[in-house]
């Protein structure tokens, strides 16, 4: 798999060349052979099932890890083990776990936040914390305990800790997954802002392919320790390569050619994939799919619909409009199709 960016044209702030980890030598775990060039400044994404190797690469990237062979170098040096070698260069790069194991269970979220400051800022501490604490929303909890915050309030107080000392790189893994919808785009948006404002670089593991496709500028797919495909979010989800990829990031659905020929599709490749989306409810007489199931999402429903052994999801917009045991018409607008094996 071919590195996702041009190196010649970007200026890269971490660089893997041929990184791999394997854990009791399974080579099935971990990752395996990843060159990956990322770019100062941007927001990379990383996206995979579960257990693809997603945490591990952050573990790498960060120095919580060493690969077992090949190099990460941060502004072109190699980074040292965090563990083993503590360095400056590690407070740089801040990681964001889901175990926010570097937070201090029994401290205030004042002291939380206080520690994440450099030694140079001792004398503006008051007003880095106080503003820290009211960019993330966080004021009212100063005096609380860290580990009787909620799970969102916790994720809140690490960003925090993290973002107070500017850090050149942030690792984000799953951070907003315990914050409710009301905030969590809120949060995303005061990411996506402050790493513009600041130039930081920010690399995102989630497993929500809207929060990644608003707020990556490139993406990279993972699929059992390696990169399968990369590219811009547009790109990736207008028209991935693989099966793979549009079953992570699009509500889809996926057939069989033969399937597909129901749906009026003809296609001599391994698989068809048709986004929710792309489905429009028409009119006309022969209304050959049975409505199965109408499920509510808030700004739209979604049709299960059903004809022979074929099911599709239909987004629709037109709330209210259909029943379930109704028959409805549909004009397929687009389509992927994807070899056998992709
Ligand atoms: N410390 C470890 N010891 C043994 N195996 C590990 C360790 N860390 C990860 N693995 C294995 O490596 C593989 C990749 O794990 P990793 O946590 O990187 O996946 P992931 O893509 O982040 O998964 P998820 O999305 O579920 O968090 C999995 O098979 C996992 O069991």
């Amino acid at each position: 798999m071919l590195p996702m960016f041009d190196k010649n044209k970007e200026e890269l702030i971490l660089e893997t060349i041929s990184i791999t980890k394997n854990f009791f030598g399974n080579k099935s775990s971990g990752v395996n052979n990843i060159t990956l060039f990322v770019p100062k400044g941007k927001i990379t994404g990383i996206v995979g099932e579960s257990g693809s190797g997603k945490t591990t690469l952050l573990n790498l990237l960060s120095g919580l890890m060493v690969p077992d062979s090949g190099d990460v170098f941060f502004n072109q040096e190699r980074l040292p083990d965090r563990e083993k070698d503590r360095q400056e260069v590690h407070s740089f790069i801040k990681f964001l776990t889901q175990d926010n194991y570097e937070m201090h269970l029994h401290d205030t979220v004042w002291d939380n936040v206080k520690s994440g400051l450099r030694a140079s800022d001792v004398n503006y501490e008051t007003q880095k914390v106080s503003e820290a604490l009211n960019t993330w929303g966080i004021q009212h909890l100063h005096d609380q305990v860290y580990s009787k915050l909620s799970g969102g309030e916790k994720q809140r107080v690490s960003i925090a800790k993290a973002l107070i000392s500017l850090p050149q790189v942030l690792l984000l893994d799953e951070p907003f997954n315990q914050i409710d919808a009301r905030y969590r785009e809120g949060l995303q948006q005061d990411i996506r802002n402050i790493v513009t404002k600041m130039g930081i670089t920010a690399i995102l593991v989630s497993h929500d392919p809207a929060e990644l496709l608003s707020m990556a500028d490139q993406l990279i797919v993972i699929k059992e320790g390696e990169i399968v495909e990369s590219g811009s979010p547009q790109e990736l989800y207008e028209s991935p390569k693989l099966l793979y990829t549009s079953l992570i990031l699009a509500n889809c659905t996926h057939l069989t050619p033969e399937q597909a020929k129901v749906c009026g599709i003809s296609s001599k490749r391994g698989s068809v994939v048709i986004y929710a989306e792309d489905i429009k409810i028409t009119g006309g007489l022969t209304k050959s799919w049975h409505i199965i199931n109408i499920l509510f999402k808030g700004t739209h429903e979604e049709l299960v619909i059903r004809q022979r052994d074929v099911t599709l999801r239909v987004q629709n917009l037109n709330k209210g409009k259909y029943k379930i045991g109704g028959k409805v018409n549909i004009s397929i607008q687009r389509h992927h199709e994807f070899g056998r094996w992709s």
